[in-house]
């Protein structure tokens, strides 16, 4: 039935072996699948680990200490992905780079480059190398939090139309509190910044060679509703100078999810090996494109995008204000209905820190023997524990909180230690706090009216059976997992089919290329009992530490930097 509506973009109905290339810039990496129009049958993938990663403690050029709370990246590495993992999974996928008709990218967001007029990055060019600001601030970077405090505060008193959008809260991960940092740090920088661009439309703009603004980012990270982004009093109250952030540094024609962005440009066919002049896509988020992937586009599918960080997407007929949420955005995700999301900062990420810095060597020990990670080694462990075993609570806000209490200088907490207390069980107490920051998003979301009927789940951790055992069972729902390892790179590669003009629309491009499994994953009834106990404490002690019962993250967050200042 599909393969009828199959058209190329010349009008002639498309080759049965037509492919198109997804890449997904993830954290650390930038991975590319190759995708056959017809059927989603992915056929070759490779993955590019990006050289300089996060850029987290010193600038590699100068060795300079960053201060805390900042991520950067070197944008250079993104177009490392597009020359080497991209050919590399052509040939995987042992097909002809003439059949590729499209690619489609999906990055993390809010990821922000600093650029001159012609796209060219601040670190870049000689008089910035040494300069932080200069360089891509990564979703991660969360040192504009007192920015942040600052736009909510003020947005609230002049009771803003667009906050309740964002749950509230407008978070300091997000385009403006990132830019009014820059400004207000690095006058120089912002002075010479021509625009401040999603790295999700500044990798298009070197695929394509020009300038192309996506509408997801725009809505969600950069405030615009209703055809405004927030006025120019209310950014001059801020700070005078901010006053023409928007026209200045901001303002782009917006494009729609799936629509052609423009053609691959000659120097992009040469890194990439791909036909040049063939469809490129507007620029994406990682979670946003995944929903397709797992064919959940129906009203009521929440899809967790589970890696380093979770991202929850969803779509809904009507408009509704979810306390907490990170945004709403008409045809945020599919066009036609209102995209819903929210997400936890940190998810693997804690796992990950866990695992490098709080476990004895005897348990790498046994990995390195046993062939196994360590993330293996200690869930093989926390597996056999009975719910409640450990005796342990935790809060998963070790990388801070964007849903629902957005707010960055929250921290990790691990209570009910003793003597006994083994690293199993604080493991496993970690991959259950993470469950009840998911929990804690579900019901906000079926309170505020925009229920959730089915969770599905995809990303990396998806390979942990007990982590999703917990989030079914914590949750008091079925699992539905999707059908790819490649989540977002297929989504990517939908996105590069409709562009192409293969489908009419995303939809068309779910039904034939998605995948996902259903309820792989069902609650276990004593389990659920039993987690609704200790979802009661997480409660308590989330609203305690993150609800002015206690400041006291807050305090210590200012006690280090000072300290840190103090030693400078
Ligand atoms: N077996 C495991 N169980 C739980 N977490 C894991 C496991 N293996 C790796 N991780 C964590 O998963 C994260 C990587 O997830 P992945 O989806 O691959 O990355 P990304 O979010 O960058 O796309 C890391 O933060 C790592 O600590
Ligand atoms: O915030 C978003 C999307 O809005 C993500 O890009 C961000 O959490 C990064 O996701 P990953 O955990 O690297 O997949």
């Amino acid at each position: 039935m599909l393969a009828i509506t199959l058209r190329s973009v010349t009008d002639k109905t498309i080759h049965p072996d037509a492919c198109v290339v997804g890449v997904d810039f993830g954290t650390l990496s930038g991975r590319a699948v190759v995708v056959r129009v017809r059927d989603g049958a992915e056929l070759g993938t490779a993955v590019h680990d990006y050289s300089h990663g996060v850029v987290d403690r010193a600038l590699p050029v100068t060795g300079k200490a960053l201060p805390p709370e900042w991520a950067l990246q070197v944008p250079a590495d993104y177009v490392d992905v597009l020359r080497t993992a991209v050919p590399q999974a052509v040939e995987a996928a042992g097909i002809a780079p003439e059949h590729v008709i499209g690619i489609g990218t999906d990055f993390t967001a809010c990821t922000m480059v600093p650029v001159t007029a012609d796209g060219t990055p601040l670190c870049e060019l000689p008089e910035f190398a040494d300069n932080p600001h200069a360089y891509v601030k990564l979703w991660r970077h969360h040192a504009a939090q007192p920015q942040a405090d600052r736009i909510n505060d003020l947005a609230r008193d002049r009771k803003e139309p667009w906050l309740p959008r964002y749950g509230g809260l407008i978070s300091s991960e997000w385009e403006f509190a990132k830019g009014l940092q820059v400004l207000e740090e690095a006058p120089e920088v912002y002075a010479a910044m021509a625009r401040w661009v999603e790295a999700a439309d500044w990798i298009i703009w070197q695929l394509t060679g020009q300038y192309t603004r996506n509408a997801c980012t725009a809505g969600y990270k950069g405030i615009l509703q209703d055809g405004a982004y927030p006025s120019e009093e209310f950014l001059a109250e801020l700070n005078p100078a901010f006053a023409t952030f928007v026209a200045d540094k901001l303002d782009h024609p917006l494009s729609a999810l799936g629509d052609r962005a423009g053609s691959l440009s000659a120097e992009a066919a040469e890194w990439t090996g791909l036909p040049q002049g063939i469809a490129v896509a507007v620029g994406n988020v990682d979670a946003h494109v995944t929903a397709p992937a797992a064919q959940a586009v129906e009203p009521g599918q929440m899809v967790a995008i589970m890696g380093t960080s979770t991202c929850h997407v969803m779509s809904g007929e009507a408009l509704r204000e979810v306390p907490g949420m990170c945004g709403v955005v008409d045809g945020g995700i599919i066009p036609g209905l209102w995209g819903y999301e929210a997400g936890q900062s940190g998810v693997g990420d804690i796992f990950g820190w866990f695992v490098k810095n709080q476990v004895p060597p005897a348990y790498h020990d046994e990995a390195r023997e046993r062939g196994l990670t360590v993330h293996e080694v200690l869930t093989e462990r926390a597996a056999k524990q009975a719910v409640g075993e450990h005796g342990l609570i935790a809060l998963d806000w070790h990388s801070g909180n964007r849903s629902v209490l957005v707010d960055h200088e929250l921290s990790g907490v691990v209570l009910g230690q003793t003597l006994a207390t083994k690293a199993e069980d604080v493991y496993r107490a970690l991959l259950e706090a993470t469950a009840f920051g998911t929990r804690v998003i579900v019901d906000g979301f079926t309170d505020a009216g925009v229920p959730v009927t089915e969770l599905v789940i995809a990303g990396g951790l998806i390979k942990n059976r007990l982590l999703m055992q917990i989030y079914s069972d914590v949750t008091d729902l079925p699992l539905s997992v999707i059908g790819s390892e490649q989540g977002p790179a297929l989504g990517s590669a939908m996105h590069a089919a409709v562009a192409a003009g293969a489908y009419e629309d995303i939809r068309g491009a779910a039904a034939a290329m998605g995948s996902v499994q259903r309820h792989v994953f069902t609650p276990i009834p004593e389990n659920v009992d039993a987690y609704e106990r200790l979802f009661l404490e997480y409660q308590e002690l989330h609203d305690h530490f993150g609800r002015g019962g206690n400041d006291v993250m807050r305090r210590l967050r200012r006690f280090r930097r000072e300290a840190l200042e103090g030693k400078n």
